[in-house]
């Protein structure tokens, strides 16, 4: 077995909790997991599940990564990384925070892409607090995505990524991710597109063992009605698509974005009418997702030469240190990234 390293996301947020509620409620799922982090905050974290009765879990410090495989089920493993900021306070938004948060990240993501863990799955952080640290990365996506560049020596633009959020019932990848709306239409061209059904076209064909069937949103309402309603549609997403298909793939659309996702969503009682559906613009993909329950939901990296997956939520810092966050996203994304790190090729997963 393998190593995962799990990162332990914001220290004021819900991450370092549902951390150790994995590894109290799901041990087997957890076995050979270790939290890159800081051994104080993962030992808070420990005490907020804590109740009479259950007075938490043991929190243990490891030297190595391959010690995580040494250690009795539910207990916590965990690598301290040098100089990173221990505990803060609940809830806010703060440097040494954003500094914690990525300084974990870092070191799991330059671990997995030296071959030394089989994948990493990332609790959540804030982006303000890493922003506050001074890191220009909207959030994981794009640090990895640089990390990862530097890494191969390449530029950015030759290491594309793409985010992809799936559930039992639906998968969405995302054309763009963290920018504002009117640049997310701007960021819309036959080429990103293109990109965008090859990335999902390779990585899905490995996980399914099949070629995905690619629904395509289109970016207004009713995919633009023949063009009453925009002609991004016309312009732009239907000849992306008519060149995938004379490359191959599988891709279908655009269809009317309001209604795309309910033919996507298998049910008990519907089959899926598609694999996978290729949302224009984060919020497009992301709430029917999101809204079928965020206790569901992973999030998948695609394009990197790493396994990298994390719970769909977000730092909650409404109800961080209460110990009452659900962990379940978590569990889901350590199983999946388990998945696909055993696949035969895991690069761009
Ligand atoms: N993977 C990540 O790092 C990641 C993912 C999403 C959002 N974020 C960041 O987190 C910060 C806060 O984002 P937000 O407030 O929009 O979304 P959020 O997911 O943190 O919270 C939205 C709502 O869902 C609830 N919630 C979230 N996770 C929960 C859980 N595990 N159990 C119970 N309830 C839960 C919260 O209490 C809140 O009411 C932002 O900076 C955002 O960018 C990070
Ligand atoms: N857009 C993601 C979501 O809402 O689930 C989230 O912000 C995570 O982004 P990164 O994986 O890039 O941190």
């Amino acid at each position: 077995m393998q190593t995962i390293a799990i990162t332990q996301g914001d220290p004021a947020g819900i991450g370092p909790e549902v951390v150790v509620k994995a590894f109290r409620d799901a041990p087997d799922a957890l076995r050979g997991c270790f939290v890159a982090g800081d051994l104080a905050t993962l030992r808070r974290a420990a005490q907020t599940i804590g109740h009479p009765g259950f007075p938490g879990l043991p929190v243990a410090r490891i030297s190595a990564p391959e010690r995580a495989l040494e250690m009795p089920p539910r207990c916590v493993p965990v690598l301290q990384l040098p100089g990173i900021p221990g505990p803060q306070p609940w809830g806010q938004i703060g440097a040494a925070a954003g500094r914690a948060a990525a300084a974990s990240v870092l070191w799991a993501a330059r671990a997995a892409l030296r071959g030394e863990v089989a994948a990493l799955v990332t609790a959540p952080l804030h982006k303000q607090s890493l922003a506050a640290a001074g890191l220009a990365f909207a959030g994981h996506t794009e640090l990895l995505q640089a990390e990862a560049a530097t890494h191969r020596g390449l530029a950015l633009e030759q290491m594309p990524v793409r985010m992809m959020l799936v559930n039992d019932a639906l998968r969405t990848v995302l054309l763009s991710v963290h920018v504002s709306l009117r640049d997310a239409i701007a960021a819309l061209s036959f080429d990103r597109l293109l990109q965008t059904l090859h990335i999902t076209h390779a990585a899905l064909s490995r996980s399914l063992g099949k070629a995905p069937r690619m629904a395509v949103a289109g970016l207004n309402p009713h995919a633009g009605e023949g063009g009453l309603f925009g002609r991004e549609e016309i312009e732009v997403i239907a000849p992306a698509i008519a060149a995938a298909r004379a490359q191959g793939l599988d891709a279908q659309g655009p269809f009317a974005p309001d209604t795309v996702f309910m033919r996507a969503r298998a049910t008990p009682q519907h089959a899926a009418a598609f694999d996978v559906v290729i949302a224009m613009y984060h919020d497009q993909g992301l709430i029917p997702v999101k809204y079928l329950g965020l206790d569901r939901g992973v999030n998948v990296t695609l394009g990197l030469p790493l396994v990298r997956t994390s719970p769909d939520h977000g730092t909650a810092f409404d109800i961080a240190g209460q110990g009452v966050a659900d962990a379940t996203s978590l569990i889901e994304a350590v199983r999946m990234a388990r998945a696909l790190a055993a696949q035969p090729s895991s690069a761009h997963a």
